[in-house]
């Protein structure tokens, strides 16, 4: 397809541009017919970047061009936009657009596509063109735009003083959630957790509709919400309890919200309704089928805040931020999409429910006991593909063929699943056992209709298979025979005419033509139109091909227009269907993630945890799941624990400390050890088995970290302050179902400061809040606590000094490490002679006078008596 030639004039980048950038300033009344068009567009769509095709480019103009230019590193030119003079421009290939776009939605922009919806050579006048695409960071389809491996979240969020509503959607599976909340620090938690592409935020702003890109601030922004995301400021009325409440009964058919379990949560409403009055809007372009509604209450989920995800660098490492080295990278064994974002969901929402932790337990043990079943399932899965996408671009009118031949090919595996799993006795398995009939059917009708292997492109035919549909068929023997008519013209004309390498050929500009070598011209027929001279052949054309040209051309549209009918009307069949595939994609993802963690735990070596309700934790012979699967085999030292002291009257009572003081030299392993614990705790309870000889876990509520110095460089707070922070909102927050790990408390101040900070949080935790707690140390000194507190033990890394080394033998053991070894590792780093001779004068000098420990014992037996 081309503009006519009229609207495209060439663009001259060597002019020297003035060109007009304001769509607001211009006299549209001296813009040229297409840019009044594209004026008006923009008009309905201020906030987003606005693509318009012409011929074949997406060209975007005014203050657009300027943005897109800058943005994609585009060169900025300009065009005649009619009397006004040149507006700016810039544009990409129409082919490539997905391409550019996804760049431009990544850095939080909405577009809007406006495409040519009629074929421009036969356009009378202007081409026409309409919007036929929505993308925003939170709405996107495409699959090239999409990562497979995660949910691409759209939030709404509502606040009312200290009461929030959050509601969020997955526009690309159709999961939709809500739920409210009445501490604004659990809905920053909850927003960070989902780390939505775009968040919906009610507001009486007069920039209405404003996309805010991560880090852009507005005065209308709630300041609990956290800045690294995108935010679209909408008019408050879809927001309100009335509105909310109507678009939901409506949507989902529904007389009350009891069914949808929020009928009594009036925040939740107003943010799910707001929601969805937002895709409903755009999906008057593209629609969109979302799952029914559920609520669901966060604090009947492991709560793992923010920065405790990043510090036991559960998605992403903290180095460097890569996948490689995380938690989830060294559990995910799953064979399809689904699966690996049902693991990471999994992963950022444990369960609190022994129950729910349970049955997948069950599962995996099944799993892993039966192999040649848990090896069958995993080939089976990898030959399915993403359900539920393929169901929601269905839903939405943007698959294609190939897309319906790969559900096809994927609801048949359904059968065959559950075939595999009719013995299985386990509650996950169980859920696949019945697959509805109609799926199959479903699956079978696209492979009779859908060919094999169908092109990308569904409006120029090869979709439908022979023998479908008799109209079909009837236009397929007309196209055929005309085919045929143009195979034989080659031959008699060559017959005819007596020139051996005469060729019929086509293109788009003149159509079918006779090709005749420019030495053998003078022999061309009476008949024959000369058309084009090329430098070694004569183009020609006859009456009587032009005329079946014309008729071949009617055929093939009526054709491929019959089959673009009939695959709509298939891809409609699937988005009817939509409910029940997503249904049984949710039951496959789940014995996805399950299959992949009893291979898991097969080839680890793992053990099934038992949950219980008590606070101890024990563990024996732990590993870290991640550094153990980085090192070469049987090198890592497993390491045991026990925490939490049970009340003294239950059968668990025995020595089990509360608080752990773990001490050690610099690299012994207590950073690790301490991760260690958290991950095996937060495996067990997404129902994973655990890398241990045995472990028994009380489940823990919150499992809190501190850890480490950063910077908080983006907010302009000191080391020092983000750990005081990061120590309060434990403090604050924990209770004695909590884990607590702390790795190193105090050091961004002066040593005596420090201590006493350090001594201080670790009695607080031990004495007033009984949480579960190592405190990983070189402040020697708090060893001194165990001796006063009976909750607290000692335990410390080994080490073997050698004369000029120290082998990191990384075993816990109890006990208060005696020594720091911290100028033996600058002696290892390379720190002069004199200085390390100095340092262990200075150090003999502070230790003979230092009185610290034995005053603190004096002062705190005397406050005791
Ligand atoms: N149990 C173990 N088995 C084998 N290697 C281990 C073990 N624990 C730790 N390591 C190795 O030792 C390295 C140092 O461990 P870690 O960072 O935990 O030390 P650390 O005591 O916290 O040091 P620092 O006090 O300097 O922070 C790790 O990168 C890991 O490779």
């Amino acid at each position: 397809m081309t503009a006519s030639h009229s609207e495209t004039q060439p663009t001259e980048p060597n002019i020297p541009a003035t060109p007009l950038v304001d769509t607001q300033l211009v006299d549209r009344s001296k813009l040229s017919k297409m840019y009044q068009h594209y004026v008006e567009v923009k008009d309905k769509y201020p906030h987003a970047l606005l693509l318009y095709r012409v011929g074949d480019f997406f060209e975007t103009f005014f203050q657009d061009a300027v943005t897109v230019s800058r943005e994609l590193e585009l060169v900025l030119t300009s065009k005649h936009g009619g009397e006004v003079g040149r507006v700016a421009m810039t544009g990409v290939p129409h082919h490539a657009w997905e391409r550019y776009t996804t760049q431009l939605v990544e850095k939080g922009y909405a577009v809007v596509i406006c495409d040519q919806v009629e074929d421009a050579s036969e356009a009378v006048g202007l081409v026409k063109r309409e919007v036929t695409r929505i993308l925003t960071p939170g709405t996107l389809l495409e699959e090239g735009m999409l990562k497979s491996s995660r949910n691409n979240y759209l939030a709404a969020v509502v606040i009312a003083v200290n009461h929030w509503g959050l509601a969020y959607a997955d526009i690309s599976t159709g999961e939709f959630l809500t739920t409210q909340g009445s501490n604004l620090e659990h809905l920053t938690q909850e927003i960070m957790r989902l780390q939505p592409s775009e968040v919906l935020v009610p507001t009486n702003a007069p920039d209405l509709g404003t996309l805010l890109r991560p880090g852009e601030t507005s005065p209308h922004l709630p300041q609990c919400l956290p800045p690294s995301f995108c935010y679209s400021l909408r008019s408050q009325l879809p927001f309100t309890q009335g509105e909310a409440r109507s678009t939901l009964l409506q949507k989902f058919k529904v007389r009350s919200l009891e069914g949808l379990g929020c009928d009594h949560l009036p925040l939740a409403v107003r943010a799910a309704g707001g929601l969805l009055e937002y895709v409903e809007d755009m999906q008057k372009v593209n629609p969109v089928s979302l799952q029914k509604l559920r609520t669901y209450t966060i604090t009947d989920y492991l709560i793992v805040d923010n920065q405790t995800r990043r510090n036991l660098e559960i998605t992403q490492t903290v180095r460097d931020g890569t996948f490689h080295g995380s938690l989830l990278w060294s559990l995910d064994r799953t064979s399809t999409s689904m699966g690996g974002r049902a693991l990471r969901r999994w992963l950022l929402q444990p369960l609190l429910d022994i129950k729910g932790i349970g049955a997948r337990q069950d599962t995996i043990q099944e799993l892993m006991e039966n192999t040649p079943l848990r090896q069958d399932l995993r080939q089976l899965l990898r030959q399915i593909y993403d359900l539920e996408r393929l169901t929601g671009r269905s839903g939405s009118g943007t698959a294609n063929a190939k897309d319906l031949v790969a559900l096809a090919d994927s609801l048949t595996r359904l059968p065959e699943l559950s075939r595999l799993v009719a013995e299985a006795r386990s509650p996950f398995l169980k859920a696949l056992q019945k697959v509805p009939t109609v799926l199959a059917e479903l699956a079978e009708k696209l492979h009779a209709h859908l060919v094999e292997s169908p092109p990308i492109h569904i409006k120029e035919g090869g979709l439908i298979r022979t023998g479908m549909n008799p109209q079909l068929d009837e236009r397929k023997a007309t196209v055929e025979s005309d085919q045929q008519w143009i195979a034989n013209l080659e031959v008699d004309e060559r017959a005819k005419t007596g020139i051996p390498n005469l060729k019929v050929g086509f293109n788009k500009t003149f159509g079918y033509y006779i090709s005749i070598p420019r030495s053998k011209s003078d022999q061309a027929p009476d008949n024959y139109i000369r058309k084009q001279t090329l430098t070694n052949e004569e183009r020609y054309i006859t009456p009587e091909l032009k005329e079946r040209e014309a008729r071949i051309l009617t055929a093939r549209d009526d054709l491929n227009q019959l089959e673009y009918e009939i695959f709509v009307e298939l891809r409609q069949e699937v988005g009817e269907q939509a409910e029940i595939i997503r249904h049984i994609s949710r039951a496959v993802a789940a014995a996805d993630v399950l299959c992949g963690l009893a291979e898991l735990a097969v080839q680890q070596g793992y053990c099934r945890p038992q949950m219980v309700e008590g606070r101890g934790i024990m563990i024996v012979d732990g590993r870290h799941p991640v550094v153990e699967q980085s090192l070469p085999a049987g090198f890592f030292v497993p390491n045991s624990t026990q925490l939490g002291r049970e009340e003294t009257n239950h059968p668990d009572a025995e020595e089990k400390p509360d608080l752990v003081i773990l001490t050690g030299p610099n690299a012994s392993g207590k950073s690790c050890y301490l991760r260690q614990v958290g991950l095996i705790q937060l495996m067990a309870q997404i129902g994973s088995f655990v890398p241990a000889r045995l472990a028994k876990l009380g489940v823990c509520d919150r499992i809190f970290t501190r850890v480490g110095a950063v910077d908080d460089l983006a907010t302009g707070q000191s080391t020092f302050m983000v750990e005081m922070n990061e120590t309060a909102n434990i403090l604050n927050h924990a209770t004695a179902k909590s884990l607590v790990l702390l790795d190193e408390i105090g050091r961004g101040t002066a040593t005596f400061d420090g201590l006493s900070i350090a001594w201080a949080v670790a009695e607080y935790i031990a004495v007033e809040i009984r949480a579960r707690t190592i405190f990983a140390t070189h402040y020697h000194e708090l060893n001194e606590l165990s001796s006063i507190l009976p909750n607290v033990a000692n335990y410390q890394v080994t080490v073997k000094e050698l004369p000029d080394q120290i082998i990191f033998l990384h075993q816990v053991q109890p006990g208060g490490a005696d020594k720091s070894y911290g100028i033996e590792a600058g002696r290892l780093a390379g720190l002069p002679d004199t200085v390390i001779q100095r340092a262990k004068q200075v150090m003999g000098q502070i230790e003979k006078h230092s009185k610290i420990a034995m005053g603190l014992r004096e002062n705190l037996q005397k406050d005791s008596q």
